[in-house]
Formats: C-alpha cells, structure tokens, sequence
C-alpha cells in the first residue's frame, strides 16, 4: 500500500524567510526543538504548512516566497495583521504561560486595546487562516498532523470541513494539571476542538492524563479504554515521545570542520572544565536559576575556580513579548554580577551569548561539553540533552537534567536529575558531576545513547502515522481516576518450632504440603544475581532428591503452588509425583496429567493490552528492569535497575496504570518490593486453593481427612491469604467443598480437613510482617526442614 502524504501544519516553518529584493528571498533555519525534530522525517511525502516567520503584504512577495519556499517541501500561511496578537499575544503570552505553569501575565504590550478577547478573535482567525491553506492544499488520503498549541482549534475546522480526513494533533509543551488549564477562559472550545481529530498526542503519560482529566472535569466526557468518548465520537489519546535523528548529529559531530572546532574551542577554553547551556531565552528554561546555582557551587566550591566555566547559548526568541525582555535583563544581570565576584583579568566563569550557533559549531560544543545543564523549569520535551548524549566523543560528559522536563522520564536513568528550583542541589549536581568517575560516567552514556539510538524522530512519526492509519491504539489510552496502593498492617510471627513440625508430621495420616517456588524451593539470592526473565528459575540442588522422597509417600501430597508460568514449573518439578499451581493457581494439574485451566470464562482481560503498553514504555526508559508476562497477569520488575530511578519510575507507572488502562477494569494492582503486578481481580494464591484443594480431592482416594498443613512461601501481600486459608477457624469454608455439586469428592469422610491449631502450620520465608504464623531465614532453612521430614519416612 503506497503511504499517504503527510502535512504537517505548525505555525513556524522550518525555515525562516528574510526579503532579500522585490522578488528574492533568503532563509535561515528557524529555532526550536520542533523544526529541528521535524526535519528528521524522511520516509514521508511531507508537505509543511505554517508561517514563514515575516509578514508579506504584496502579491508579488506572496507569490515568490510561495514559489521558493514549494522548493524545499514548505508552504506558506500569511498571517498578516493578525498575527502579533495570535503569536506574541494569545500563544506566547496566554497559552505558553499556563501550559507551563506560569500563570497569565497580564499584558504582553502596554496596550489597552489589547484584550483577552482580542487576542482570542485573533487566534480563532489565525486558525481559519491555517484551515485555509490546507484546504487549498489537501488531497483525499493525505494525513494532516497539526502541531501544538498554536493550532488548536484546527482540528475542528478540518473535520466539519471534511468528516473523513485523517487529522491528528499533537502538543509539543506540557498539558498543565487541569487546575491550571481551568483557568483559561476558553478552556472548553479548544478542548472540544482538540477532540474532534482522531489520534491526540503527547510526550509523557503525565501531560496525557492531565488532558484526559482536563477534558472529563471541564467538558463532563468520558474516558474509557477506547479513548475520549463523546456522544459516540471516540478520540484516541496517546503517548509518543519524540526523539532527534541520531545519524544527523553523529555524522557532523565526525566531520573535519567539527574536529577541526573541537580543537580550537579546547583551546580557546584554556583546559577549562565546559559546562554547556544551550536554549531559547525563554523564560521556562530557568537560566537565571542555572546561574545561581553556579554560583552557589562557585561560593562553596573554591578550588574549583578558574578551572570550570559555564558556557550558555541563549537562542533569541518571542522578542515582540515584553517577558521575554525581561528574562534577558535579568539574565545579563547575574551574569555580569558572578563574573564580577569571580571573574579574574584573564578569565570569566560565565559566557553568555544572546545569539544562535551554527550547527557545525553546536555539535563541536556538544562532543567537549564535560557537563550539559539542563535547568528547565518545565519543558515538553527538551531535544538538547538528546543531541548532547548522539555528540559525545571519546571522554564522556554529564547530563544534569531537570525533573521538570519531559526528557527526564526518558533520559533520567542516564542522566543527574535534578529540580532546577533547589539552587542548592543543582549546585550538588555540578559537584558531583565534575568529580564523577570515568567508569561512571561511560555507564551513564551507555545507558542514555541506546535510548537516543533507537528512539529517532523517525520512529516517532512512523508510530503517529501508525496510529493514525489504523485502529490499534487502544492499549495505548489513559484514563483518569486516581491513585491507590495497596498496603497492608500485619502481626507479629514467630520463629518456626521445627521441632512441632516434625513431631506433627510424624502424627499425621493424611498430609497436605504447599509449597511456593521462588525464593522458597530456590537458592537464596542476592539482588544482583536475580532471575532476569523468570526463565533461569531452578530448585534449589539439594532438594531435588528429598523432593522425590517426600512426594513419593502416600501420606504426603505435595502443591507447588507458584506465580511462574506453566513451562517454569514442568521443567522443574515435571519428573515429581505432585500437584503443580501455575500463575497464581490460574492452572492447576497433577503431574501425572494434563494442565486445566481455572480462568473463569467470564473474566474479562481487556484491559491487559493497555497495561502491557504502559509496562512496556516504562520497560524501554528504565534500563534493567523487564517484563514478566503471562494469560492473566503481568509483573513489571526493576529489581536489576538503578533502585532509586526503579522507583521513581514505579510511582509514575502506579500514577498511570489507575489514571489508565485499569481505571475500569476488575483487577488488582500488587506493589512489590521491586515490582509492579497487575492482575484479574481474585487470582491470588489463596483463592485458588479452593480450587486446588477440590481438584486434590476429587483425584485421590481420601480415606481419612487432611490431618496436617505446611504452606511455606515467600509470597507477595497479596498472595498471603494462602495463609490465613486453612487457618482453624476458616475450614468451614473448606468443609463446604464436601457438599457442593456434581464435582464433590466420592470418598471423603465427613469432612475434607480436620486441623486444629497444632497441625497447622503457616510459614513465610525472610518475613517477620506477614500473615503467616511463623517464620523462617531462607530458602535453606527449607531444604533442612524438608530433609528431617524425610528422615523421619525413613526412620
Ligand atoms: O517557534 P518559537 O516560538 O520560537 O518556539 C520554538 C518552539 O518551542 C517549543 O518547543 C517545544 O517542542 C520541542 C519538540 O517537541 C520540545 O522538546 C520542547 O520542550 C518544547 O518547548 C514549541 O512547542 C514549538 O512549537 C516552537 O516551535
Ligand atoms: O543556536 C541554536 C542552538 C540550538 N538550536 C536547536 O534548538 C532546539 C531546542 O529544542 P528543545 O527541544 O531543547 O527546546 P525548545 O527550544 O524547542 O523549547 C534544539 O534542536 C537545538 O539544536 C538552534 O536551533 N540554534
């Protein structure tokens, strides 16, 4: 199938146009993360719709910027009187503001005539303006991709013009919790608008679920699983993270000019330490912030004079906002005072240059730089700590990378996170990464550049167009609720009396023994030589004969009742006479027979694609930590990451999994020490032993009921209701089983068990905060306990 043609509509073209005569024009590359991304799309037909970056008010200018700009794939959208109140007033001075948490300045120009209104008029017809060009423009199957927050009421043109075209948008800033969004005074007709094109994009999970949020508080919708859902329109939501095109800045970053700069801006350096700042004077990117922070370090860190120096490229933009002025006073201000403190004649700790870089130069900066700082107080994405990470040479530098910008989910692993607004910690970081070991350092960039590798802008726009052309995004949708964690308060346990066990035992006709496997029937493990798949899980040597023994007398039945996979436990325990419990009791089967399922034909597992989607991200940007996935429950573990990052990444994932995929959904979500499992509701292990203990039955020939239990596990919280399942005062429920339909047991006496405190015995491995009555160290303990029960069938 041929792919279709893509128009991009932004407000800024990549490039930007400047008059050269009556009939000639000249171009320079306009500024931004954007443009730069875009540029990156090659395997696309694209035609870029968007503004030139100069007014044009005659024909003939019209007609020949039209002309050159076809040249290079891009057309023009004339804005003319419009556009100071739609660019500078209501995108850059009402919408950028909120979206970033910055409120509303009040005025961008010290004009009364300017009003909120006027500034929303001209923003409604700037994007009539924009509908206009790609009406004339569009051809039937073309994908129109508008992007940001400059187009927003695009979508809505687009779609009452043509109810079949194929329109996505996608929001390269943060969407702000819906307490900020709220207070925009045309909050529901953008989101309405936004909400008529097919697939709405974002770059992290949390701007998308504040959308979502934003979109069922203000407009009253709903959020299924299938989307925004709206009197029967369905609006796909999703997360798509944009990347750079790798190749690009690996390759110049290799060119002879490039090597040629590095020398020379080494030099010019004076073997100087280079921490790099490289951003638009935008008051979001918290260079004032960075600039006190180095200067804390300076103050505190006096040995370090004179040998480090921050150099900041602060790319001109938005001049017409009078913020954006101040933000460069301020700027000027601190930098003029830090080099006064600690400036000498022959060098200055700080350069600041209000000027763009050439690009050759820009990777030159970025292959040197010991430190990049990034200090963004928030930013949707932020593409210079990728370009940084594809440029780095030989000697590896830092990433210093602010929390609040969207790079921080994918890069923080790799990366020094900090919160740009503690002067004090970001001056801890600059520390910590000025003395940062080589070993670490080349861990870290190892980490970061296999992300920014395989994370290009190109794989971003393949999964929009993806998502777009077809319908399999609804694993990819959020919704809102809120969060919980699940957490329990338990008793005291007690020391196993092995002695009692034994003596028990040795009492008993008819013994029920369950078993867990991982980290019971295991070696013990330290956290480093961890399963990494689930697959390498092996009993413990030295059960293996004892095993055989204990299920080989008649007296004894053995459950293995475990959250491994079916194959996991036949490879291990298929040779012993015993009843294997596979994913939580899901399925059950005798050794000597087949495996059954017990998944309840009405279980809905719908929402296990979503969860599987959210898991993956988390998986791909949390180096070390894997996916464990099987019919009816998923386990994300990060026990071999970065435990800090591990974690972090987790809370985000619980915040996401509720806010999505599960928010509808019957299931129940386990926070383990070092995972995240989500699961059908009721697959613990303690509610499949009803059902185990009936298939037990059913097979054998019981002449005398169940006079002794040992469960010994290392089992989850949520799983220990396998403990409390036999305790005394519950067997109620499985003298129940006696009685209930065609399935009871032929021959049973009058009750299935009959335990009393003393013969049952509860017990949780490495855990003292449990369920289980006892406890015992490890999963050696087990193999001694489980040898003298088999000395004892010896004796
Ligand atoms: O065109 P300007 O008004 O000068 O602004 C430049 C761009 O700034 C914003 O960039 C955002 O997009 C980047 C790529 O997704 C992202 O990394 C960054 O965090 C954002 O700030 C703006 O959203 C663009 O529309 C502008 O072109
Ligand atoms: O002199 C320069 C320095 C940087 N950049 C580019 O500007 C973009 C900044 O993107 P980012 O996502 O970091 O932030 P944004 O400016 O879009 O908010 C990056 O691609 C840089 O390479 C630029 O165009 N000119």
């Amino acid at each position: 199938m041929a792919r279709p043609r893509l128009l991009v509509v932004s407000m800024s073209l990549p490039v930007t146009a400047k008059r050269t005569g009556e009939e000639s024009w000249s171009f320079t590359m306009s500024p931004g993360g954007l443009v730069s991304a875009l540029l990156g799309l090659k395997e696309f037909e694209t035609k870029w719709i968007g503004w030139p970056g100069v007014d044009v008010h005659d024909a003939i200018g019209k007609k020949t910027l039209s002309i050159t700009l076809a040249e290079k794939g891009c057309i023009p959208v004339f804005l003319e009187e419009v556009c100071d109140q739609y660019y500078n007033g209501y995108c850059n001075n009402i919408l950028w503001p909120i979206f970033h948490y910055l409120g509303t300045p009040p005025e961008y120009r010290n004009d009364a005539t300017i009003t909120y209104q006027s500034q929303y008029e001209a923003y409604k017809k700037a994007n009539q303006i924009f509908f206009d060009v790609v009406k004339e423009h569009y051809e039937e199957g073309d994908v129109v991709w508008c992007h940001d927050y400059h187009v927003m009421l695009l979508p809505q043109y687009l779609k009452e013009y043509n109810s079949k075209m194929k329109v996505g948008w996608f929001l390269h800033t943060p969407f702000p919790s819906s307490e900020m969004y709220k207070t925009l005074p045309s909050r529901s007709d953008l989101l309405r608008s936004v909400l008529t094109a097919d697939l709405v994009g974002f770059h992290t999970y949390d701007f998308a679920r504040h959308f979502l949020n934003a979109c069922m508080c203000i407009l009253g919708v709903e959020a299924t699983s299938e989307g925004i859902v709206d009197q029967g329109k369905v609006t796909r939501v999703a997360v798509f993270p944009i990347g750079i095109e790798p190749e690009r800045f690996i390759n110049t970053s290799e060119l002879s000019e490039v090597v040629q700069y590095m020398k020379k801006f080494k030099n010019d350096f004076g073997g100087r330490k280079l921490i790099l700042g490289v951003d638009r004077l935008d008051t979001i990117k918290g260079i004032p912030q960075k600039y006190q922070a180095f200067e804390k370090f300076l103050e505190e860190n006096a040995e370090w004079r004179g040998k480090v120096m921050l150099l900041q490229i602060a790319v001109p933009t938005r001049n017409g906002i009078g913020e954006y002025q101040k933000i460069k006073d301020q700027c000027h201000y601190h930098v003029g005072r830090i080099n006064g403190r600690f400036g000498s004649i022959s060098s200055v700790p700080i350069i600041h240059l209000d000027c763009s870089i050439d690009f050759n130069q820009l990777c030159a900066l970025y292959a040197i730089t010991d430190v990049l700082l990034v200090t963004s107080l928030r930013d949707g994405m932020n593409l210079v700590s990728s370009e940084f990470i594809a440029c780095q040479k030989a000697e590896k530098g830092v990433l210093i990378l602010s929390e609040f910008a969207g790079a921080g989910q994918s890069l923080g692993a790799g990366a020094i996170l900090v919160n740009p607004w503690n002067i004090k910690e970001v001056s801890s970081a600059i520390g910590e990464a000025l003395n940062m070991s080589h070993e670490e350092k080349e861990r870290k960039h190892k980490i970061n550049f296999q992300y920014v590798k395989t994370h290009s802008t190109q794989q971003w726009a393949d999964d929009f167009m993806k998502l777009t052309l077809t319908n399999i995004l609804c694993s990819k949708l959020i919704e809102i609720t809120t969060s919980a964690e699940l957490g329990a308060g338990l008793a005291a346990t007690l020391e196993l009396p092995e002695h009692d066990v034994i003596q028990q035992y040795s009492k008993s006709n008819n013994r029920l023994l369950i078993l867990g496997f991982y980290g019971t029937l295991t070696q013990p493990m330290k956290n480093q030589e961890r399963r990494g798949d689930g697959m390498n899980l092996e009993l413990h040597p030295q059960l293996k004969e004892r095993l055989k023994e204990l299920c080989s007398d008649p007296k004894t039945t053995v459950v293995v009742l475990s959250r491994s996979e079916k194959c996991i436990l036949d490879k291990n325990f298929g040779e012993y006479n015993m009843w294997l419990a596979a994913e939580n009791g899901m399925f059950l089967r005798h050794t000597s027979g087949e495996w059954v399922t017990r998944i309840p034909e009405h279980m809905n597992l719908e929402w296990i694609d979503g969860v599987k989607h959210v898991f993956k991200y988390f998986t791909e940007r949390t180096p070390g930590s894997y996916l464990e996935t099987s019919e009816a429950s998923l386990v994300w573990n990060y026990e071999n990451a970065d435990a800090e990052f591990g974690r972090a990444q987790a809370r985000d994932m619980l915040q996401h999994l509720w806010a999505g995929p599960i928010s509808n959904a019957s299931v129940d979500v386990v926070r383990g020490g070092q995972s995240v499992e989500v699961h059908a509701v009721g697959v613990t292990k303690g509610s499949a032993m009803e059902r185990i203990l009936g298939e037990i039955v059913h097979n054998k020939s019981m002449a005398t009921p169940i006079d002794y239990v040992l469960c010994i596990g290392c089992f989850l919280g949520k799983d220990e209701d396998v403990y409390t399942f036999f305790e005394p005062e519950l067997t109620k429920k499985a003298k129940s089983l006696s009685s209930s339909g065609s399935d009871s047991p032929k021959k049973v006496s009058s009750t299935i068990v009959d335990l009393k405190g003393e013969n049952y015995f509860s017990v949780a491995i490495g855990q003292t905060h449990t369920k289980a009555r006892y406890f015992l160290d490890s999963s050696d303990d087990v193999v001694k306990l489980i040898g003298k029960l088999c000395t004892h069938n010896n004796a």
